[in-house]
């Protein structure tokens, strides 16, 4: 499949993806979806639903992620490292001094296995276990302290404008606004918030990434956070725990695409009153009931 960034992109390609590479720091993607790796029930399903995702990069957390199976497979085993790039995460962190060691074992983990994203990480500093709300400040805290040591952070954060715009001036590679608590599947709650983040972060900056992260229920939330002028989507619950995962990831997968290119395409603005789509000059009418003389 080819990137589509041009109409004639997709004249010459029946089967276009969604609107270029995602580029975080030093790190290109392919696909502008980055799924995780958590509650899946079998590490078979997960390996196959990754697949049916269209992704080309996979988070999996470092302090939490079960690494082995009943059966004593590894989680890493299911996942090819030709094929996807690790973004390690820190989920599961309430504070920053946690999160920061997680990150840096996350970096000797990938730096074992030989991979050159060694150097990145997804920042995620929880402040309450029932919300699963980032904490504000430990989260700033920590995507310092990580910048400062060679880190490329992608920092999961609320939709929260001010907090977004501390986090990119903290030398975050990517900002990653919640649609909504992480496992809710409630969707975007706040798509005015998540304008303006996206307003203060790429107005004059616009190749900068904004990728809205946790939330995701179904396709259509997916479609409308591209549609908003999101960079990314990062999802893991609506596909692990779809009645059928494998075929939820295709329809974000193609939720992904249809929404990119949306927003690459311009919508029409939204109009009060009707107007007909098919030519009337010429046409006999005759006035309909209520309509002004
Ligand atoms: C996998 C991961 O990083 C999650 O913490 C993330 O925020 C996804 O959230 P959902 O499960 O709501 O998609």
């Amino acid at each position: 499949m080819a990137t589509v960034t041009t109409p004639d992109d997709v004249r010459n390609d029946p089967d276009p993806d969604g609107g270029g590479p995602l580029i975080v720091g030093k790190h290109t993607l392919a696909s502008r979806l980055i799924v995780g790796t958590g509650r899946y029930d079998t590490m078979d399903q997960m390996r196959d639903s990754l697949a049916a995702s269209g992704a080309d990069c996979v988070t999996v957390a470092v302090r939490r992620e079960r690494l082995y199976d009943r059966e004593g497979r590894n989680i890493l085993d299911f996942i090819d490292g030709d094929r996807y790039t690790l973004l390690p995460n820190t989920a599961g962190c309430f504070n920053a001094a946690d999160a920061i060691r997680a990150a840096k074992l996350g970096r000797e983990i990938l730096r074992t296995l030989g991979n050159p994203g060694a150097d990145w990480v997804k920042l995620e500093v929880l402040g309450d276990s029932k919300t699963l709300l980032p904490d504000p400040i430990e989260t700033v805290a920590a995507c310092r302290e990580l910048v400062d040591d060679g880190f490329s952070v992608l920092c999961y954060t609320s939709d929260c404008p001010v907090t977004a715009l501390k986090l990119k001036q903290a030398g975050a590679a990517s900002v990653m606004p919640a649609g909504s608590p992480i496992g809710s599947g409630q969707g975007l709650l706040n798509i005015n918030n998540l304008r303006i983040i996206l307003e203060y972060l790429k107005d004059d900056d616009p190749d900068y990434p904004v990728i809205i992260d946790a939330g995701v229920g179904t396709a259509s939330d997916v479609s409308d956070a591209f549609e908003l002028g999101a960079d990314g989507v990062l999802l893991n619950t609506a596909i692990a725990h779809a009645r059928d995962p494998i075929l939820m990831a295709s329809a974000m997968k193609h939720a992904a695409i249809a929404g990119r290119q949306a927003y690459l395409a311009g919508r029409i603005p939204r109009k009060l009153y009707g107007t007909a789509s098919s030519p009337t000059e010429g046409v006999i009418s005759t006035r309909p009931y209520g309509s002004q003389a």
